[in-house]
């Protein structure tokens, strides 16, 4: 969880996150619960679950309960996309999205909308399971000769690795979205999520 005061409670790879925020400038209050469960193959429900409650600042009293899917989507996709902004070399045309989720698929949306890439290059883990609707999203926009090309990467992060070809490689410790940005001379990790 990345807001001031968040908590989390864990239960062995399974986390119940407290998201609690106040806006002056908004006068909100509020929080997010978020759960976020280490997913097996047999499991359909997201590995992310949130909920974003809404009180009222003058007495306290709840005005409304929000779905919390989308927002955790863009909102953490937004905040690659600042950081992209302001980091990426000019010279990047190639984006590589690792990973193939929920978070893969915001990215690559918002990615695609602000930045000018000739190439999109995708990785994931399998392509069978409940995450195929996912390879489609981020593929169907693309040109055929432009589709991501497979490569063997985690979505986990930890210090980035120069592999053969040029492109980064992360090793088992890595966590949450991370966008890298290759260039012909050599390498350069842009955003990665704040956890
Ligand atoms: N900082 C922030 O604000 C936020 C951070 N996050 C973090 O972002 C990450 C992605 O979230 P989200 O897209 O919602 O998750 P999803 O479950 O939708 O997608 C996870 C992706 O990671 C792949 N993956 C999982 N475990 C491994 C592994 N051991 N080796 C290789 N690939 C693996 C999955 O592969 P496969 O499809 O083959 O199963 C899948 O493509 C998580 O770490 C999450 O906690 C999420 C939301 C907010
Ligand atoms: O919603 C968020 O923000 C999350 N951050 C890190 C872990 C999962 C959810």
């Amino acid at each position: 969880p990345t807001a001031p005061g968040s908590r989390a409670t864990t239960l062995s790879a399974r986390f119940l996150g407290v998201m609690p925020a106040y806006s002056a400038a908004d006068d909100a209050l509020t929080t997010k619960l978020v759960t976020f469960y280490e997913r097996r193959g047999d499991s359909a429900a997201p590995s992310h679950q949130a909920t974003v409650l809404l009180f009222d600042p003058r007495c306290g009293s709840l005005r409304a309960v929000l779905d919390g899917s989308v927002i955790t989507a863009k909102r953490t996709a937004a905040v690659s996309a600042i950081a992209t902004k302001l980091l990426m070399p000019r010279s990047a045309e190639v984006l590589c999205i690792l990973g193939a989720g929920v978070q893969a698929r915001s990215h690559y949306e918002i990615f695609m909308e602000l930045f000018p890439f000739t190439e999109v290059r995708g990785t994931r883990r399998s392509l069978l399971g409940a995450d195929r609707a996912a390879v489609r999203g981020l593929t169907s926009r693309l040109p055929k000769e432009k589709l991501p090309h497979a490569c063997h990467t985690t979505v986990k992060r930890t210090q980035p690795q120069r592999k053969q070809n040029g492109w980064p490689s992360f090793g088992r410790e890595s966590r949450g979205p991370i966008c890298a940005f290759p260039r012909r001379s050599g390498c350069g990790i842009a955003a990665s999520s704040a956890r």
